[in-house]
């Protein structure tokens, strides 16, 4: 057991509320931050039965001043970066508060670490948006070519941790996390909004589900597991960054197909195409070759996509989910 303080930024959402168990678990003073703390309903972090060992704080991490004081008063010795507007889909309708909240927010918490001279570790929530459509199996070294106002973000703020550990010595890393999913995915993304309809659709609801673009291919993980890669960068002597994946590439009609299967049914009869739900650019193939993680951290991805599916329709049903964690 450790006696170390993390904070999370951005303890809300699915990442946040896993890492903090994760860490909570291995004995870390947790600290977590939400725009507004106390309207926040940390439903998450119920979920996953840490919400009484975590402090949570306000903090909006566009606000420099917001992110210095909760910085200063916590004086973590590692810190993890995952807030911000997550969803690809809603960055081209809200570029501005996309950049905002990714950008800005990144470089808000790298001056504040600079400003007050602390000696914290720091991990950024990077993302495979930023390689764009490769066509192969992308890795450290691949160049990027963002097609989506959430990719430009997430390159900009990429470069400047990357720019912040070279410039001033920051221990500060960044993780290119693939597509990684759990019961904890709001509806928004692709894989709850398909298991949701599945297991109503399954219990008799009658409606049919709409979807975008079925052929589109993506690396898709469990979540939990992704939450201890980012633990065990800030593990390693020196900063580096990772890119965080299984190697293997499924299409979203398999997906969905998995998903109906697992309630009984045939998706073919259940699912329409919604041409309106097509992205003005899209990403159609997207996996990752996380060989270096498995050489330097020892973390390779171990849960199939038939795991995924299975964990979250299980959830979806009400019954409890493991926490494949630690
Ligand atoms: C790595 C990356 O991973 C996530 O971003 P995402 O891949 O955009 O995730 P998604 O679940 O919104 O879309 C997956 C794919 O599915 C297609 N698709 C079809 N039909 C619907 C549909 O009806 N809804 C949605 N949301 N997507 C649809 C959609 O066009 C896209 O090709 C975030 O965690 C992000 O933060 C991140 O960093």
């Amino acid at each position: 057991m450790t006696t170390r303080t993390a904070l999370i930024f951005g303890v809300s959402g699915q990442d946040g509320a896993l890492l903090a168990r994760f860490l909570a678990d291995k004995g870390y003073r947790v600290h977590g931050t939400s725009r507004d703390a106390q309207v926040s309903g940390f439903a998450n972090l119920d979920r996953v039965a840490v919400r009484d060992r975590v402090q949570v704080h306000s903090a909006a991490t566009n606000d420099f001043r917001s992110v210095a004081q909760v910085l200063s008063e916590v004086q973590p010795d590692e810190t993890y970066l995952l807030a911000g507007q997550s969803s690809v889909g809603l960055s081209f309708g809200q570029p501005v508060e996309t950049l905002e909240s990714i950008a800005v927010g990144t470089l808000n918490v790298l001056e504040a670490v600079r400003f007050l001279r602390l000696d914290t570790r720091l991990y950024h929530a990077g993302s495979s948006e930023c390689f764009g459509d490769v066509g192969t199996a992308a890795d450290e070294q691949t160049a990027f070519r963002p097609r989506s106002p959430y990719a430009v973000a997430k390159a900009s703020a990429h470069w400047m941790v990357a720019n912040y550990r070279e410039a001033y010595g920051l221990y500060a890393c960044t993780g290119i996390l693939f597509n990684h999913e759990s019961p904890l995915r709001p509806a928004r993304f692709v894989t709850r909004k398909i298991v949701a309809a599945a297991v109503r659709i399954g219990a008799g609801s009658g409606e049919r589900l709409q979807l975008g673009d079925l052929a589109i291919e993506r690396d898709w993980g469990w979540a939990p597991e992704y939450v201890d890669a980012m633990w065990r960068m800030l593990q390693r002597p020196a900063p580096e960054d990772y890119v965080i994946a299984t190697g293997r590439v499924h299409a979203l009609h398999e997906f969905v197909a998995m998903a109906f299967a697992s309630v009984g049914l045939d998706w073919q009869e259940h699912v329409d195409f919604d041409p309106g739900l097509r992205r003005p650019s899209e990403i159609d193939h997207s996996v990752g070759d996380a060989s270096k993680a498995a050489r330097d951290l020892g973390w390779t991805a171990s849960s199939s996509l038939q795991d995924v599916v299975a964990r979250m329709v299980a959830a979806e049903q009400g019954g409890p989910w493991p926490m494949v964690v630690g």
